[in-house]
């Protein structure tokens, strides 16, 4: 843990014994008096709360701050030593000190000509080598040089994979449906994502795929997750079902996985040993975390079969001109760093553990689950890097779902209920406009008349006079009011294509860096995965035990060895209700 005490002795270890920490908590309390309705008056406050970068504006206005607040913020961000942080993250240092890695994923958009020293050797070229060779390999198959073992192009692309290894790529994948670009490129050509072991996912990706016409991707960055893997082997399965040697093609198993099957992996050997080819290995490395691989083969490959190769380059040179941002840019007007200490204000000084992610664009409707699990498998952490115990809940709650659905499920929650610090996200221009004569606005304007009005509503609410004033009669007004008060952030971009989608990603990607670095917790590991991943493999091994046992009894599961197999009385008890299931019976008549 060498580099554990050289990556924090550039700020303080335990952030909260510092007096720039003390003086937040002291000033919180002063600002517990202050209304957003009165601080939104202030035109010089308001207007000294926008920041800028390349079209894309933040007004964080509604954020319960003052000038004062954030100068104490940007206090706090330098004795927690954030600059040098995010220097040594560009310049390859093992931040993630649990594991001794350097955390380098920008250097995955690094352009060739460029430069990112990763234990000291300069990765670019390697990354570049790697991108080639996805470029290659995608003309080759989106031109149908490249067919199926039957010779029909492969025009369908089921990717597997878990976590970091679907979230991102599935994300991009919706938010470039419907771009004018990227829809002409993908003409012709499917992309699904299986991602959970339930069986139900893989019916799901399936419909209405033909194994001929169909290329499948497995997307792992260790080859060992056991629902990618048993996803794996059950597409393997249906290739060989319906083109190996007892179908009508007679092709051999090797044919058919050679022609049909990919891996995206850092454990190479293992996709070799899996029966995948060398040319159909993609690899990346060990500095990428799997929730941070968006930009590596995990989301190139997949994106560029569909979209096509130009596309993804402008994705990733979307997300390398955030990363300059974020490297070269003041904290004043840094907007990771701005979206990050507003993170930690909220969390940290106002008591708020959750937040909204609100975009006003179907197409990021998968942006949340993504930036949820970002932030919360980054953040979600109870010890410092160095190991000491967090006297405060590190990370936030992330949650949330296109405007304007969410607003007709959740949004009664966030305007009268709990105080939940928003991030609204909107576009100047649609994807796909429709304009109607007689209709009083354009469809995205009407769309957009929300994204305006809620942080409003939120932000200022409504009094008891104001609804008196109104005639709401006495006995309804205390249902009718909006305490109003109510934190969020707006960030409008000019439109959403390849290029702002990669800048939105490391946006929010260096927004927990940001949050991480402040709290100094580890937040380029996982730990908090295993334990689950360990108690499923006794289950599975129990099941196992039973369900064979069962076949040599007639049927008849052996219970005791449920009862042998050492998990707590209502884990026993539940197991034996759901191995005495027999199908089509109810609860009632098993
Ligand atoms: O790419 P892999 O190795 O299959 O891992 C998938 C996911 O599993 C996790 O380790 C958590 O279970 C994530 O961090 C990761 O993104």
């Amino acid at each position: 843990m060498a580099a554990a005490a050289a990556a924090t002795s550039a700020g303080a270890s335990r952030i909260w014994t510092t007096a720039e920490w003390a003086a937040l908590k002291t000033h919180a309390e002063a600002i517990g008096s202050t209304h957003l309705r009165d601080l939104l008056d202030d035109e010089d406050r308001s207007i000294a709360m926008f920041a800028e970068h390349t079209g894309i504006v933040l007004d964080y206005s509604r954020q319960r701050v003052t000038v004062e607040t954030m100068g104490k913020l940007h206090d706090l961000a330098r004795a927690a030593g954030l600059e040098s942080k995010i220097a040594a993250m560009f310049s390859g240092k093992h931040l993630n000190v649990t594991e001794d890695r350097a955390v380098a994923h920008a250097a995955l958009r690094a352009p060739k000509g460029t430069t990112f020293t990763v234990d000291g050797k300069d990765v670019v070229p390697d990354v570049n080598a790697v991108l080639d060779r996805v470029e290659a390999f995608s003309d080759a198959v989106r031109s149908g040089k490249r067919t199926g073992v039957t010779g029909k192009p492969l025009t369908d692309v089921v990717s597997i994979g878990i976590g970091g290894s679907y979230l991102g790529p599935e994300f991009v994948f919706e938010a470039l449906r419907h771009e004018g670009d990227a829809a002409s490129a993908a003409e012709g050509r499917r992309l699904r994502f299986l991602a959970n072991v339930d069986p139900v996912d893989v019916a799901r990706a399936l419909e209405g795929l033909d194994p001929e016409t169909t290329l499948v991707v497995v997307v792992s960055k260790t080859f060992t997750t056991a629902e990618t893997m048993l996803n794996a082997r059950t597409l393997r399965d249906w290739l060989i079902r319906s083109l190996g040697p007892s179908s009508s093609t007679a092709k051999s198993e090797k044919e058919v996985v050679a022609a049909h099957v990919i891996a995206v992996s850092a454990a190479v050997d293992k996709c070799r040993a899996f029966g995948i080819e060398d040319d159909a290995i993609f690899g990346f490395w060990d500095w990428v975390g799997g929730r941070y691989s968006v930009c590596s083969s995990v989301g190139v490959v997949p994106l560029a079969l569909q979209y096509s190769f130009p596309i993804v380059r402008q994705f990733l040179d979307g997300a390398h001109d955030m990363d300059n941002h974020f490297r070269t840019t003041p904290l004043e007007r840094n907007l990771p760093v701005l979206l990050g200490l507003l993170g930690v204000w909220n969390s940290s000084f106002l008591g708020h553990g959750s937040r909204a992610i609100l975009p006003y664009s179907q197409a990021l409707l998968r942006f949340a689950a993504h930036i949820q699990q970002v932030d919360m498998e980054s953040n979600g952490k109870r010890v410092t890097v160095d190991g000491d115990v967090l006297p405060f809940e590190a990370g936030e709650i992330n949650f949330g779902e296109p405007g304007t659905n969410g607003q007709h499920s959740f949004y009664q929650l966030i305007h009268q209920g709990r105080v939940v610090p928003c991030d609204f996200i909107g576009m100047c221009e649609s994807q796909s406009p429709v304009y109607m004569k007689g209709e009083v606005v354009a469809n995205h304007d009407e769309l957009m008349s929300n994204f305006f009005a809620q942080p409003d509503a939120l932000a200022r609410g409504k009094t008891e006079a104001e609804l008196e004033e109104a005639g709401v009669p006495a006995e309804l007004r205390p249902h009718k009011v909006f305490p109003g008060n109510r934190p969020s952030s707006s960030l409008l971009l000019p439109r959403l294509n390849a290029f702002t989608c990669g800048q939105l990603l490391s946006l929010y990607e260096h927004r927990t860096a940001v949050q991480g670095f402040v709290w100094n917790v580890p937040s380029f590991d996982q730990w908090g995965v295993e334990l689950g991943k360990v108690l499923a493999s006794h289950v599975r091994a129990t099941l196992s035990d039973c369900r064979k046992g069962a076949e040599s009894a007639g049927g008849r599961v052996d219970m005791s060895t449920v009862d042998s197999a050492g998990f707590v009385p209502s884990t026993s008890a539940l197991l034996k209700r759901y191995l005495r299931h027999e199908s089509g019976k109810d609860a009632h008549t098993a």
